[in-house]
């Protein structure tokens, strides 16, 4: 590489930095929390890229929590059991072998997310809501249907997660829960992210997914939301506009938004350096869910 390039490369480095430096003051000692979707996955380079952004989260003094997901994963593994794979808006019906495969796949996704990041010499701990009682969950019946051992949040237990924090630790959080009486359940990862970063009054949360954001009609690419209000995407949930992995994400921005997490966003998993992007600069990407008051 010449100098004049070298030169160039480096100027360009430095301008990048230098615009990021206010968003770093600002969100140091915050918490983020990002949720990993399975969708965005997609191989293991991806992921690596993925958690390098999260430790740059860390290195520069945020808080980063991870609660990830792999929805893709549990139905590649159901089907290797010759089991199909149901959803009833957005979430598995998960009969007792179900069950045991998404806490074994989870589980697994959690340890190698965990893997990368001590790889990189950033201290994680993979744990699902079973430890510590993280996520206290009840049987959750959906328009009154029973969809087998699917968890309805009631309580995160933010303890062990502060431990983790305050020791220097990523928490890398899988959507497994238990109720009362130590009952295994299969819990949606958007609603897991949701509760927690509301529990832990986040100052983001980010659903990394294998979309650019929420498009108001997904077969017409154009339609992609910038930003949308509360009350708008509670209107659409209402008319039954919004279908699939997106409806329990959309429900649980909401959520979260009237939970009192201060920015809630959409973004692109794909997308080498989204996360940071978000962070780093003023570029509006992905969908931003806001609170219908706020004046943007
Ligand atoms: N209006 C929409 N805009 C964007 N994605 C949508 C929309 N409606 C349905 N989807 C689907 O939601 C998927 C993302 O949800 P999901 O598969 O659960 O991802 P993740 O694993 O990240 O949670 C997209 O891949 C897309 O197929
Ligand atoms: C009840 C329920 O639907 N649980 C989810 C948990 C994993 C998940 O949500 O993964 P993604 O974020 O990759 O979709 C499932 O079994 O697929």
């Amino acid at each position: 590489m010449s100098d004049t390039i070298k030169c160039k490369e480096v100027e360009y480095k430095a301008n990048v930095l230098i615009e990021a430096l206010p968003y770093i003051q600002k969100f140091k000692g915050k918490i983020v929390v990002i949720k990993y979707g399975g969708s965005a996955m997609v191989d293991s380079e991806l992921k690596e890229n993925v958690m390098k952004n999260v430790a740059l989260l860390k290195s520069v003094g945020m808080l980063p929590v991870i609660v990830h997901g792999g929805g893709n994963e549990i139905s590649k593994w159901s089907k290797y059991k010759g089991l199909e794979s149901e959803f009833y808006k957005g979430l598995r019906v998960t009969d007792a072998e179900t069950m045991e495969i998404a806490e074994m796949v989870l589980g697994s996704v959690n340890k190698g997310l965990v893997g990368y990041m001590e790889s990189m010499g950033v201290k994680a701990v993979g744990l699902s809501g079973k430890d510590g009682f993280t996520i206290e969950v009840t049987k959750k019946y959906v328009d009154g249907k029973d969809i087998g051992f699917v968890g309805d949040i009631i309580k995160i237990n933010t303890d062990l997660i502060y431990t983790l924090l305050n020791n220097g630790y990523i928490p890398v959080i899988c959507p497994i829960g238990m109720d009362k009486d130590y009952e295994t359940y299969n819990i949606n990862a958007d609603e897991a992210a949701g509760a927690i970063a509301v529990a832990l009054e986040a100052e983001k949360l980010a659903f990394l997914t294998d979309t650019e954001g929420f498009y108001l009609d997904f077969d017409d690419k154009s339609s992609l939301i910038s930003r949308i209000s509360v009350d708008e995407a509670e209107k659409l949930i209402e008319e039954g506009k919004i279908e699939g992995g997106m409806l329990p994400k959309i429900q649980n921005c909401v959520s979260a938004v009237k939970g009192g997490v201060k920015r809630v966003h959409i973004l692109d998993g794909r997308k080498l350096h989204s996360i940071l992007l978000e962070i780093f600069t003023n570029k509006g990407i992905g969908t931003l869910i806001y609170r219908s008051e706020e004046i943007l």
